[in-house]
């Protein structure tokens, strides 16, 4: 049995709390925008003058690991590579069933969300199907301190099936240890490295013991964040992570908890984050064929996120981690809102869209219908009731005048007051205090996509009070250098159009961002097999010392139980990386 030095790690939360402060902002219901407000807004978010929020203090040390990422000048995103391989769902790769420790077909109700009609919505998940079905309820965000209405618990479970996953053997080594009737906790795993930490918890490059698996393990103290009123964040996160199941979005493959922590483990990306990456590109940026290439993975995640009702909120470059083979992972989801989402059905042939501002029109609907059915992750069937004149079934045909149909499920029309995002990326209208709803994240994709063409953020001021008033009132500008072609400008233009329901997407969601011309030529139904600009060096796991030696470990009979001394001196210490 080994022994992990999480405690000692893990203590650290003023540090933390001030990290925050300069990192992301999330308060409740900000008062509507003017000057005044705006520069109090401003000073509590920031130490005034300190370029802070961007500062990627922590993603330089993420983990030496990510530094070893090739650059590829080869590369074409219209280009399918050959070799790489969709993964199958066969029923022989398909991985068994996780044992649950719910009864078959019982729903457990997760939770919460905010919108400003004031009711929310629960997502009630069946952990045997993985099916879900939205329901009302009456929780609200907004009413709650952040621990009263949600459960302090983040139950020991394997996450529902994750089709898209099969042929993992890391469900493989999981499941084996869940048929054994044992359940998965800290005493499994051996903590390799740390590979940073954020508002809520530490991620450690984990091992499932003695099977040569590895995840990244999300560690968040509980006191921590009972004292900071951040439970309800982490349990957001948990229940949104346990919801996915999509190839650019993490993979929960269980979760449990110790006396003192909540462990989240998910799959771990090798490659580092994009803003690391970018700054080892030449002059900084990206070329446009890798930004085209980022920017369309990126996009099909949040259409996903999108479908389920969830806002991601705090798109930045930071949070796109790099797998192992190259294809990105949109992390970290405890500032997104979930809500609800009334599917449509666009049946529409031929709306292209056109360029910038205009865009936010989103072309004409043939019609719209009404889809009333469950949103299941892992297989999307909608049953397809007209709202307008039922029409028969053929009028329903999947190739319309020889195009396809287009799902949308734009949770426009939810509104969070939550004042929530890291500075360059805040949307004009969580800035002036209107209340947001998922155009927030086109406008996050906007500055996202500028940022990794041009090498900066397009309102970035001298301090971050600046930069917010920058945000809400400076018009966008494109340097000189570097040149970006016209269709790039076009579709940033698009995106950062300052009210929300001008934007390009806020009527047809990601279906009008996909069919603009700078992404031509992407084959969507395949970009998972696109050959990605960069690959990560492989990582030599055998590099870091396991815990077995360690004779601290001894000494320490459960993390969750255990009073650890670890200290500097301390064997164990030396694997973690304190900051
Ligand atoms: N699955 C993963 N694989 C590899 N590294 C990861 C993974 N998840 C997180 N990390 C690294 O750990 C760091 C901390 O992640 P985490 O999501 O807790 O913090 P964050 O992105 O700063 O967000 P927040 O402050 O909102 O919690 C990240 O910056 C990232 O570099």
């Amino acid at each position: 049995m080994s022994y992990l030095p999480l405690e000692a790690a893990f203590d650290e939360p003023k540090r933390m709390e001030s990290f925050a402060k300069s990192k992301t902002i999330l308060t409740s219901n900000p008062p509507p925008y003017d000057r005044k407000k705006a520069e109090q807004i401003a000073k509590i978010s920031t130490n005034s003058g300190h370029d802070s929020p961007r500062q990627p203090a922590y993603t330089n040390k993420v983990s030496k690991i990510s530094e070893n990422v090739k650059f590829n000048p080869q590369f074409d995103p219209k280009k399918i590579d050959p070799i790489a391989k969709p993964v199958t769902n066969s029923s022989t790769n398909q991985r068994p069933a996780p044992s649950l420790r719910t009864p078959a077909n019982s729903e457990i109700p997760v939770t919460s969300t905010t919108m400003s009609t004031g009711a929310a919505v629960s997502l009630l998940g069946n952990t045997k199907t993985g099916d879900t079905k939205i329901t009302s309820s009456t929780t609200n965000q907004g009413q709650g301190n952040g621990n009263s209405s949600h459960s302090d618990s983040l139950e020991s479970s394997s996450a529902p099936l994750k089709p898209h996953t099969g042929g993992d053997v890391r469900w493989d080594a999981i499941n084996l240890i869940n048929s054994k009737g044992n359940s998965i906790g800290v005493k499994n795993f051996d903590l390799l490295k740390r590979l940073g930490y954020g508002d809520i918890g530490s991620v450690y490059l984990v091992e499932l013991r003695g099977t040569n698996t590895h995840f990244a393990m999300k560690v968040m103290d509980k006191v921590s964040l009972a004292s900071r009123n951040k439970l309800l964040r982490a349990q957001t996160e948990r229940e949104i992570l346990g919801l996915l199941d999509h190839p650019f979005l993490p993979t929960l493959y269980t979760y449990f908890e110790t006396e003192k922590f909540y462990c989240l483990v998910m799959e771990f990306c090798s490659g580092g984050n994009l803003h690391s990456l970018r700054q080892k590109q030449p002059n900084k940026h990206f070329t446009e064929e890798a930004a085209r290439f980022y920017a369309s993975e990126v996009l099909l995640a949040l259409e996903y996120l999108h479908m389920l009702g969830i806002v991601y909120r705090d798109l930045k470059p930071e949070n796109v981690l790099v797998r192992d083979e190259g294809h990105i992972m949109l992390s970290d989801f405890d500032l997104s809102l979930r809500c609800s989402v009334s599917p449509t059905l666009v049946k529409s042939s031929s709306v292209h869209v056109g360029a910038g501002g205009g865009s936010g029109n989103g072309g004409i609907l043939d019609e719209e219908y009404a889809i009333h059915g469950c949103m299941q992750p892992s297989n999307f069937f909608p049953r397809i009731l007209p709202k307008r004149n039922r029409k028969s079934k053929s009028d329903f045909g999947l190739f319309v005048g020889g195009s396809m149909p287009e799902l949308m499920a734009e949770p426009t029309n939810v509104r969070s007051m939550s004042f929530v995002g890291t500075h360059e990326y805040l949307a004009p209208e969580i800035i002036r205090g209107e209340g947001h709803g998922s155009a927030v994240d086109w406008w996050t994709f906007g500055i996202f996509l500028y940022e990794l063409l041009h090498g900066t953020t397009p309102f970035k001021g001298q301090g971050n009070r600046a930069t917010l008033f920058n945000v809400v009132g400076q018009a966008l500008r494109f340097p000189e250098s570097p040149q970006v072609s016209f269709v790039a400008r076009d579709l940033i233009r698009g995106l950062l159009v300052k009210e929300p329901h001008k934007r390009i997407a806020y009527k047809r969601g990601a279906t009008e961002i996909k069919q603009h011309p700078f992404f031509e030529g992407v084959n969507w139904a395949l970009v998972r097999s696109a050959m990605p600009p960069h690959i990560p060096e492989p990582v030599d796991f055998s590099q870091f010392p396991r815990k077995e030696s360690s004779p601290a470990e001894k000494k320490m009979p459960d993390l969750g139980g255990a009073k650890t001394n670890n200290t500097p001196n301390d064997p164990s210490y030396i694997d973690f990386e304190y900051f």
